[in-house]
């Protein structure tokens, strides 16, 4: 039940107007919210005025979603904003909305990943940028197109607790954007841990290539189980080095999105890995067009983190290895079986050479 003193935003400014920022802003105009969605392109952001989009073919989105192409507008009267355009470009987006944005008002980031070249989870991105404002994320088990068409789905929210939050937290702003939110297709739930969250949703995009990358080449059901499963001990093992909690990484944002992304090819990271898999050439992989798949990027960004507070993370290293450094795909994934024997968890320090084949 929602306790009396959880105030939901009631004007909303979602930036970024792909399938993501759409479907969300979808949930908000559902919930009753004033809605309005920034986007750069002008005939996406009329179609969306219109009440379309042109990624969600067949989809009529509700009733009363704004759109325009000029961020101040969006940001004028803005209550809370949510922050959907890809991972990299959150610096700058955030550096542009800083004049436009009202005192405190909170900033959700709902792109998955860790900034390249940093290595800075997106929080810390938006937190140097926007150093007076709360900032926090939405993540979990989300296919916008799903989403978009209600289906029931949910997700997290996370922002740390301040003191204040502590004593009251049905106000906090991570409880206030959930009520926002919350509706009977869309069904948020609370978190205080951020950085369980975020890592979660940036490496999941990884295992998920991993996990193309071996049905492309064949193999099946074993061998998904088996990386879904290992990909969270890596996620558990990183999210706790950087001050999360491991049982966050068995939430939403971690365990569910895990399993949704690495199950199905509506996923562009499944789905990239798939193609490389089978052998397709990285431009012919989406038939040559661009499309934001955030593993491919973010396989750089978490092997640097990791490395950086010294995590080993062998599936994302092999991902990694194979998009970016020209490592053979089925050798790297016949070296993740044959490395040597450890134990599970990784608390049981046992390390046992492989017998000889
Ligand atoms: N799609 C999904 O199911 C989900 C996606 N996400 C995350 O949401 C984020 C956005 O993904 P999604 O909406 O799917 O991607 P889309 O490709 O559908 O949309 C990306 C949007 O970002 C805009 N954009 C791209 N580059 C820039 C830039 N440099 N400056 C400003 N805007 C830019 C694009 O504009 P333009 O159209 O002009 O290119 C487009 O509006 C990703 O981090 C993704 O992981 C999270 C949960 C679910
Ligand atoms: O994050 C997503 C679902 O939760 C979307 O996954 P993809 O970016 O792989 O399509």
């Amino acid at each position: 039940m929602t306790a009396p003193d959880t105030l939901p935003y009631t004007r909303i400014a979602v930036i970024g107007s792909g399938t993501w920022g759409t479907a969300l802003a979808s949930v908000l105009a559902r919930a009753g919210r004033d809605v309005v969605v920034w986007g750069r392109r002008v005939e996406v952001v009329d179609a969306i005025g219109q009440g379309t989009h042109p990624a969600l073919e067949g989809i009529a989105l509700p009733h009363g979603i704004k759109a325009t192409a000029s961020l101040e507008t969006a940001l004028d009267g803005a209550e809370a904003v949510l922050m959907v355009t890809p991972s990299q470009t959150l610096r700058d987006m955030a550096a542009q909305m800083r004049p436009h944005l009202g005192k405190a008002v909170p900033v959700a980031l709902c792109a998955k990943g860790i900034e390249r070249g940093t290595g800075l989870l997106l929080s810390e991105v938006v937190q140097q940028e926007l150093p007076d404002h709360p900032v926090g994320a939405i993540s979990g088990p989300t296919f916008a197109r799903e989403t978009a068409l209600g289906y029931p789905t949910a997700a997290t929210v996370a922002f740390p607790f301040t003191f204040d939050d502590r004593l009251n937290p049905n106000a906090s702003p991570a409880a206030r954007m959930a009520v926002t939110l919350g509706g009977p297709e869309f069904r948020p739930y609370v978190s205080d841990d951020l950085v369980g969250v975020e890592v979660g949703g940036a490496v999941k995009n990884v295992i998920a290539i991993a996990c193309g990358m071996m049905s492309g080449a064949g193999f099946a059901e074993n061998t998904r189980a088996a990386l879904i499963t290992r990909g969270m001990d890596e996620m558990k093992t990183l999210a706790e080095a950087l001050g999360g909690r491991r049982e966050t990484v068995t939430g939403l944002a971690g365990a569910g999105d895990l399993t949704l992304t690495c199950s199905s090819e509506t996923s562009r990271n499944m789905k990239l890995g798939k193609q490389l898999g089978a052998g397709i050439a990285r431009g012919e992989c989406f038939d040559g067009l661009p499309v934001v798949v955030e593993g491919e990027t973010n396989a750089v960004s978490v092997c640097d983190l990791a490395a950086r507070v010294g995590v080993s993370m062998p599936i994302c290293e092999t991902v990694n290895a194979i998009l970016h450094h020209g490592a053979d795909l089925k050798q790297g994934f016949r070296d993740l079986w044959s490395a040597p024997i450890e134990g599970e968890p990784r608390t049981l320090e046992i390390m046992l050479a492989q017998p000889a084949s």
